[in-house]
Parts: C-alpha cells; structure tokens; sequence
C-alpha cells in the first residue's frame, strides 16, 4: 500500500507571538498538495499551541514537541498529555535527539513516553538517529535499532506512530545525509520493523527523514523508496517550507 507522504515542521524554541502569526500566514497562503498526497504537521512551542491550532487551515495539523512521562500531577514544568488531548492536540514529538542529549531521556524513558502518550490517543512523531562518533565508528545501526527497539518493546500497536531518522550531525548542521546514506538507514530501519514487529508494520510504518533538510535537497531526498517524508527544523520557520511540503507531488 502506498504510505502518505508525512512533512512535520519542528520549530523548536523559536518565535515571537507576531512571527509565529506570520509562520501561520505563510502556511494558510501557500500553494500546497492537498491531504490526500500529503499530511502537514507544525509543531511550535506549547506557549503557541493553542494559538496557531486555531488559526491553521484544516489541512494543517499540529504537534507538541514534548510530553511527560506518565499522568499529570507534582511534576513541576512538565506538560501531560492528558492536557494535549484535552486541547485536541493530535500530535506530539518524542524522543528528540535536542532532549536525549540535553535532559539525558534514555531509550527506555523515550519508550513509556511513546507508550503513555499512545494510551491517551496521540499520535507520536518518534525519534531516532545516532551522533557523529557513532556514525563514525559504524555503529548507526546498532544505534538506531536499539532506539527503535525500546519503543517496539513498550507498544502494541504502530497504528500511530511516525519514526523519524534524525541524525544527530545533520540537525542544525547544513551537513544533510545524502539521499544514498538516508535511504540505506530507512531500509534497514524498516527491515528491522519487518523482523521485529511484522511485515504489515514495515509496510505501512512513514519512516521520516530529518536533518537540514531544505527546498534544494528534499526533492531528491523525498524520491527515495524509504523516505516518506521529512521533519523540518530550522528550514521549517522559512517561506522554502511550502516547497519542502510540494516534494510530495
Ligand atoms: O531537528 C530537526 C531537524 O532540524 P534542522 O532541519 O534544522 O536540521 N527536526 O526535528
């Protein structure tokens, strides 16, 4: 079955309230596919959430770019995703390499986190991907498998969930995978998915690429069997992010 070409537009801790309304206007003003080729998912800081969700044309969704670990209580600073639910929030990113490598979130910790935030009727963008020195040492795989496995071993369904292969050294770097590196993981990440969970999972699982991706590399990107998609950093915040979206067509 063809899997739907998935664009997710991280925007991390970026935005004034004036320049997060002019983001909105360049999405509801852009020439974009309709859902049916492609699904748009913005994810701004939780302060812009409600804001931008009211704002955005249907064809848009959002996503929260984190949630806690379990439910809501006496835990100072964390967002439930109990409260995602609650706002109709349909996504949320886990597991981002920004939080593995500066909150110390284990693969274990970034499972449950999958697993909880599934339990409360989210869908999860989940993150994988291994740093320079691991790349460097051969062991991307290993890595990634082992990230992919601790969320595997904490759900029973892939219904909804979005792995996104971000290598570390290509976020924020300008140093994007070249279509051969990223392709080489994805497959092998989806036969991982066949191996381990089924090959019904592995078929229909989006397997997104993410990593200085931009409007001069994501067609190319986009064109390989494995990459259904992107999540966008820095190039998300930008005009090119409409033209990212089109290298669905
Ligand atoms: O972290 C990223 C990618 O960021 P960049 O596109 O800025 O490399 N996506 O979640």
């Amino acid at each position: 079955m063809a899997r739907k070409f998935f664009v997710g537009g991280n925007w991390k801790c970026n935005g004034t309230l004036e320049e997060v309304k002019k983001i909105v206007a360049m999405l509801n003003e852009g020439a974009v596919p309709s859902s049916d080729v492609v699904e748009v998912v913005v994810s701004p800081p939780f302060v812009f959430l409600p804001t931008v969700q009211a704002s955005l044309k249907p064809h848009f969704q959002v996503a929260a770019q984190n949630c806690w670990v379990k439910k809501g209580g006496a835990f100072t600073g964390e967002v439930s995703a109990e409260m995602l639910a609650n706002l109709a929030v349909p996504w949320v990113i886990l597991g981002h390499s920004e939080r593995r490598a500066l909150l110390g979130e284990s693969n274990e910790f970034v499972g449950e986190k999958v697993a909880y935030a599934l339990s409360q009727g989210l869908k999860v963008i989940a993150c994988v991907g291994e740093t320079l020195e691991q790349r460097e040492s051969g062991s991307t795989m290993e890595v990634v498998a082992a990230q992919t496995k601790a969320i595997a071993d904490k759900i029973s369904s892939w219904d909804n969930v979005v792995l996104a292969y971000e290598p570390v050294w290509a976020i924020g770097t300008g140093k994007v995978a070249s279509p051969a590196q990223a392709q080489e993981v994805h497959l092998e990440l989806r036969k991982w998915l066949q191996g381990n969970v089924s090959p019904q999972v592995a078929e229909t699982t989006r397997i997104i690429y993410g990593g200085s991706v931009n409007g001069a590399n994501c067609k190319e990107l986009g064109g390989q069997t494995d990459v259904d998609g992107f999540l966008v950093g820095g190039a998300s915040l930008k005009p090119e992010f409409i033209d990212i979206i089109k290298a669905a067509e």
